[in-house]
């Protein structure tokens, strides 16, 4: 019988879960998770055969999958790489980084176990496992970085067909870079907004409940989870101030225009901007 042992089950973990349940039926699914109330639920609601804390199984696994925040993946790696694992296992994981995930995972590579690194390019400000459904990626970018040839891919790739994504094979610094940009400075600009907005009605809260659909679509991501994020910006955080750095430029460079009344550069910003926002609804 194959076994899927999955460590972590909140919004991303029971997603997964949920569409090798779909896909899978007959599959063993063994939860881990530090929260109890969220193991109880798995099994009340029929998500994991078993559950335990730590690596509890997880040396009986043809498939592991590491759901936890980021630093929590990093150090799942180390303690995998204490014990002996069934052999042919494929691990993977979900983490939104991954050079600092794919350096964890060496030890396990050297000695000849398969590991993929995964990333599924979509999710939600919402966390923990009620939130999790199945058609949560439907259609989205979902990145594989494989670090033993084509070893175990396809495999993977079976047992997550149910959650109907687009595979994209990249490395894992290049990976990092393109995500900094497109979510991780994206995360840091709605904190930082919302923080000042905040500031700026501290004595008079009500007003916040002013804002429409500017404001409340720009910050959304600011409703995420604080110790998923905190752990993203600590194994990204060179190239995240990198592209933060280049943000802030592009900043400065509209708040002199605005100074100068520059219409023109104005019009100009705005209709590239603008232009460019449209293309991705294409
Ligand atoms: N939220 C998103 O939109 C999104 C999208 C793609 C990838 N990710 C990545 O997926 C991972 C999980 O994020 P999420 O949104 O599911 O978070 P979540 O908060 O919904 O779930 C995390 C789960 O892991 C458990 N957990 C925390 N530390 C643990 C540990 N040491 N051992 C076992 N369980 C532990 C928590 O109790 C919780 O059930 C993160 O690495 C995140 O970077 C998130
Ligand atoms: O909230 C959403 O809509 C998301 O898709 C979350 C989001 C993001 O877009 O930055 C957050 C982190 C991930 O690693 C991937 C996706």
């Amino acid at each position: 019988m194959t076994t899927v042992f999955v460590k972590g089950l909140g919004l991303i973990g029971s997603t997964l879960i949920r569409a090798i349940r779909q896909k899978h039926p007959q599959y063993r699914i063994v939860g881990s998770d530090i929260s109890t109330a969220t193991l109880d639920f798995a099994i009340e609601q029929g998500l994991i055969d078993d559950a335990g804390t730590n690596l509890y199984q997880a040396d009986q696994a043809d498939f592991i999958i590491l759901a936890g925040p980021v630093s929590a993946i990093v150090k799942d790696l180390h303690d995998l790489a204490q014990l002996e694992l069934k052999p042919g296992v494929i691990i993977t994981d979900v983490g939104s980084t991954k050079q600092t995930i794919i350096d964890a995972a060496q030890p396990l590579i050297e000695r000849g176990d398969v590991f993929i690194g995964g990333h599924p390019m979509a999710g939600s400000h919402e966390s923990g496992i009620q939130a999790g459904r199945v058609d949560l990626f439907k259609d989205a970018y979902y990145f594989l970085i494989p670090t033993s040839g084509s070893k175990g891919v396809s495999e993977l790739k079976d047992l997550l067909s149910g959650l109907n994504v687009n595979w994209y094979l990249i490395h894992a610094r290049q990976h990092d870079k393109i995500v900094a940009q497109l979510s991780h400075v994206p995360h840091v600009i709605a904190t930082a907004l919302m923080t000042q907005s905040a500031a700026t009605f501290k004595d008079h809260r009500e007003l916040l409940k002013l804002a429409a659909g500017g404001f409340k679509s720009t910050t959304r991501i600011a409703k995420s989870d604080p110790t998923m994020w905190s752990a993203i910006m600590h194994n990204n955080r060179e190239l995240i101030v990198q592209q933060l750095d280049e943000y802030l430029y592009e900043l400065q460079s509209l708040r002199q225009a605005i100074t100068a009344d520059d219409q023109e550069k104005l019009f100009a910003v705005f209709s590239k901007a603008k232009a460019d926002r449209e293309e991705l609804d294409h």
